[in-house]
């Protein structure tokens, strides 16, 4: 049967594409490097410039589409996702890291309607990795086919997590504290790409078992939220009821028992929506 969204995700992949080759652009010359809620919440040029070749891109040939952007988001759009066919926008995921040139910088491109993730495109600029999932047509990495690990055993598997950017003292403790009880289940390894996209890809890819974090936004997870359940994972809240896209905490892991075995060690907490905040932290 004929994919209702198949153009789109053309589309997508074919700007995502072209977003990353103005990023690998970028790391060759100078980043001025500006701030949005703290001294460590990073943005760029690059990422307000490759937002905006998206979405123009996006409206020119989608004109009744919506969107979600981070940094529309950040300029005071609003953060609505309703029923209608929307473009969930991250332009660099991973700014830190490209600020630094720490190799992992994704575009993570959601799409959702009746506020389901249809399709979900990740291009990991830096490793040329063009990662695309399809409901319930399976998720692929440069063409080949995703399957996450088998492993049932939280003992024998990587989590992957990310201190983000809040230093609130309160959250930086239950942060610790959960990341504590993890190491010392204990697991084979703890690790950090720095992205939320790459993360819930590498899930996908069955190189980790899991990852989860409170913290994230919307635009961080959309795509890659796909591509692990395509991939044949399991997407939980921190507290293990229904992942919530607008909640900002996810557990994603290979299977339920690992999902299970995760959430049961985390000091849950809860930042403000992103669909409660007039604008983005
Ligand atoms: O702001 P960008 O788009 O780089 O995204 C975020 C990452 O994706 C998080 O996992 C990560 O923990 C950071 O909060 C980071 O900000
Ligand atoms: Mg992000
Ligand atoms: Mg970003």
């Amino acid at each position: 049967m004929a994919d209702q969204w198949q153009n789109a995700m053309d589309h997508a992949v074919a700007i995502a594409q072209k977003a990353g080759e103005v990023v690998r652009e970028a790391l060759r010359g100078d980043r001025k490097v500006m701030t949005k809620s703290s001294s460590i919440d990073l943005v760029t040029q690059t990422d307000q410039k490759v937002e905006q070749l998206i979405i123009q891109s996006v409206k020119e040939r989608f004109p009744a589409h919506r969107f979600i952007g981070e940094e529309s988001v950040a300029a005071g759009e609003p953060c609505d996702l309703t029923d209608q066919p929307t473009w969930i926008i991250d332009p660099i995921d991973g700014t830190t890291n490209f600020v630094h040139a720490f190799p992992f910088v994704a575009v993570s491109i959601g799409f959702c309607v009746d506020k389901k993730v249809e399709f979900g495109v990740v291009y990991s600029c830096l490793e040329d990795k063009m990662f695309v999932a399809r409901r319930g047509r399976g998720a692929f990495c440069n063409g080949e086919p995703l399957k996450v690990s088998d492993q049932e055993d939280i003992k024998r598997s990587i989590v992957v997590t990310e201190f983000g950017s809040n230093r609130d003292p309160d959250a930086v403790d239950r942060i610790f504290s959960s990341l504590r009880k993890i190491v010392c289940l204990p697991v084979h390894g703890v690790r950090s790409a720095g992205t939320a996209a790459i993360n819930l890809c590498l899930v996908a890819s069955g190189s980790v078992e899991a990852y989860y974090e409170i913290g994230i936004h919307v635009w961080d997870i959309a795509a890659g939220s796909l591509m692990v359940t395509e991939a044949g994972g399991v997407l939980l809240d921190v507290e293990g009821g229904d992942v919530d896209l607008m909640s900002r905490r996810i557990v994603a892991a290979n299977n339920r028992a690992v999902a299970g075995q995760i959430f049961r060690q985390l000091d849950a907490f809860s930042p403000p929506r992103d669909d409660a905040l007039p604008s983005h932290e």
